[in-house]
């Protein structure tokens, strides 16, 4: 309940955006006030020429300066002033919807500019929750959403709300009695819009969540697409996706009938409202004390002023399915989750001494310890590797040393400082990173390279792919380095991938590599020409390593063994490592 009653108030969300365009979207706001105007003569031509040219009344007061013009002539007036008034109508909605819609646009490239920077800096556990469907569905729908709500406030709202009372002003002027009669009706209207705004609100929030839930499924079955042939699970993930599918149907077919059922009972209580008046002003025509041309009139601004009414209690339900998406935008851009700095946070040191691990602690879960009292020394110019059975905690060493995920307890520190205090940014500038997967972008190989270092020349992009022996496969690709890998680099190899990922660390001028298992699932030679890659691009740097491979683990100073919660990490000497096998299968002490 609480969750519904902000839903209104949550379209403010596009506050930010809206006030950088709030001249464009001013400008639109008087154009179609203006054009409101120009709507509010059209009934008169058609007056003039029942009354006048055809009734043979004669011209009188205003229209005084009409007299003596013949009635056939008064009839092509008449119709050209239709004509007139229809065309300058019509320029008039053409410039608005281009003033008002295109600051609308403009709104929204600034809302999704600032959804995304809050989503990139949000911190990792929020993005393990967020499934990146949803997520690009709040961008690109729930953004849209929103924009409706904006444009519907300016260009539904205003010329029906300055249209409303226009035609109310004009006809208490012209016949009080006969717009007390019109607008019996408006009460009950009234009535029946706020409880349909109600439940197209809640309608619209189900929809929204379950269209977030498809795109979320989708994303996740395409990208696995790999994995989906290959397990002949394409039954399966089609009968995952029919099922969000139906889901979504089901809650927006729901929908669709709320807001159905809504326009035949706004048109019968208009067309009651207007048949009363009818049948009174008619009466006065049969009574003489009105005129055809004055009733064609009144039933003209009945029809102007029910519009606007019909067009109110239609908002109420854009700005409804705005509400619902205004939420889901707002809890983008207000998630305070994020690895923050502090107020003049330190630039990291230059990391000449050591990076050190002290009594760290740190869970992903509440009550899930993954390391405890963990401690690590790593000089500087060392490589260290990280061994230790799987899901034991090694790449997460990696992540709390580039502050991905803060620690819980102890403290992480380089060259003493605790990294905490440190500028993220500069902390993470310390270290060239090769993750497991290698993460890369659908973009050319050069530019996956220069990723690891954005003032990387040409040449220094070259030189990474030698030190990396990129060069031993770039030239059977069709461009070289300016061949595009699609998304995921899915058009190299599992080796080749890996290495154009650590030329993208070599290229970086950080002072220490993090290396999680470069060489797993590669074959002996693919993994010969990785370790060679890591050979070269380690040097003179300080390197943590995290591989089960005897051979890569042999260009360790030391291995250090990740032990279970509760121990503390065991380092050995670099002869040992010979026997990596061995002492894993002692049970990883
Ligand atoms: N994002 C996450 N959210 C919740 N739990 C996680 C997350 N990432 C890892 N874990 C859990 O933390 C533990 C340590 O994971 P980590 O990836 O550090 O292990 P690892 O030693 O590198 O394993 P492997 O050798 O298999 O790569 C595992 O139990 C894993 O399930």
């Amino acid at each position: 309940m609480v969750e519904r009653m902000k839903v209104p108030l949550s379209l403010s969300v596009a506050g930010p955006s809206v006030r950088s365009h709030t001249p464009a979207l001013a400008a639109g706001a008087i154009l179609v006030v203006v054009q409101v105007g120009v709507a509010l003569l059209r009934p008169w031509p058609l007056a003039l020429a029942v009354d006048y040219a055809l009734g043979g009344k004669p011209l009188s007061g205003h229209l005084g300066f009409l007299a003596g013009v013949e009635p056939a002539k008064l009839l092509i007036l008449a119709a050209g002033a239709t004509v007139v008034l229809t065309t300058v109508d019509g320029l008039l909605e053409m410039a608005t919807v281009r003033t008002a819609e295109g600051a609308a646009e403009r709104i929204g490239a600034s809302l999704r500019a600032a959804m995304f920077e809050r989503a990139m800096t949000r911190s990792l556990r929020w993005h393990d929750r967020m499934r990146s469907g949803e997520l690009v569905s709040r961008f690109t729908t729930d953004v849209g959403r929103v924009l409706d709500g904006v444009i519907a406030i300016t260009i539904s709202f205003l010329p029906d709300a300055v249209m409303l009372v226009g035609v109310l002003v004009l006809l208490l002027a012209f016949d009080p009695g006969l717009l007390l009669i019109g607008l019996t009706v408006v009460p009950v209207l009234a009535g029946l819009a706020v409880r349909q705004r109600a439940r197209i609100r809640a309608v619209e929030q189900d929809a929204r969540a379950e269209s977030g839930r498809l795109a979320g499924t989708t994303t996740d079955l395409l990208r696995n697409v790999r994995a989906v042939q290959a397990f002949a699970r394409t039954d399966h993930a089609t009968g995952e996706f029919g099922k969000q599918n139906q889901a979504v149907l089901d809650v927006e077919l729901r929908a669709v009938r709320v807001d159905a059922r809504w326009t035949p009972v706004a048109d019968v209580l208009l067309a009651i409202g207007s048949a009363l008046v009818l049948v009174v002003g008619g009466m006065h025509v049969l009574a003489g004390a009105m005129s055809i041309g004055q009733l064609l009139v009144v039933t003209a601004y009945l029809r102007d002023l029910y519009s606007p009414v019909r067009g109110l209690t239609r908002l109420s339900a854009v700005l409804a399915k705005a509400g619902a998406s205004a939420t889901r935008v707002q809890d983008v851009l207000e998630c305070d989750e994020a690895v923050t700095d502090r107020p003049g946070a330190w630039t990291a040191p230059p990391l000449i001494q050591d990076v050190r691990f002290e009594k760290v602690g740190f869970r992903y879960e509440p009550g899930q310890p993954v390391l405890e009292d963990f401690n690590l020394r790593i000089a500087a110019g060392e490589t260290v590797c990280l061994i230790g059975p799987s899901g034991i905690g090694k790449s997460t060493v990696l992540h709390l040393l580039l502050r991905l995920y803060e620690v819980n307890t102890g403290r992480v520190l380089i060259d003493g400082v605790n990294v905490r205090y440190c500028a993220q940014q500069t902390v993470r500038n310390r270290f060239a990173y090769v993750p497991q997967d290698p993460w890369l972008l659908d973009a050319t190989v050069a530019e996956n390279i220069a990723f690891g270092n954005p003032a990387a020349t040409r040449a220094d992009v070259l030189e990474a792919g030698r030190t990396a022996q990129v060069d031993e496969f770039i030239g059977r690709l069709p461009h070289g380095y300016d061949t595009s890998l699609g998304e995921g680099g899915v058009r190299l190899s599992g080796g080749q991938r890996r290495r154009i990922a650590i030329a993208r660390a070599a290229v970086s001028t950080a002072p220490m590599l993090l290396l999680d298992e470069p060489t797993a699932s590669l074959d002996p030679r693919s993994a010969a020409s990785v370790v060679k890659a890591i050979q070269a691009a380690t040097q003179h740097r300080t390197v943590l390593l995290v591989t089960h491979d005897q051979h890569l683990a042999a260009i360790a100073d030391r291995v250090v063994n990740l032990a279970r919660p509760g121990s503390t990490a065991r380092a050995s000497k670099p002869e040992i490592t010979a026997d990596l096998k061995q002492r894993e299968k002692r049970g990883g002490g």
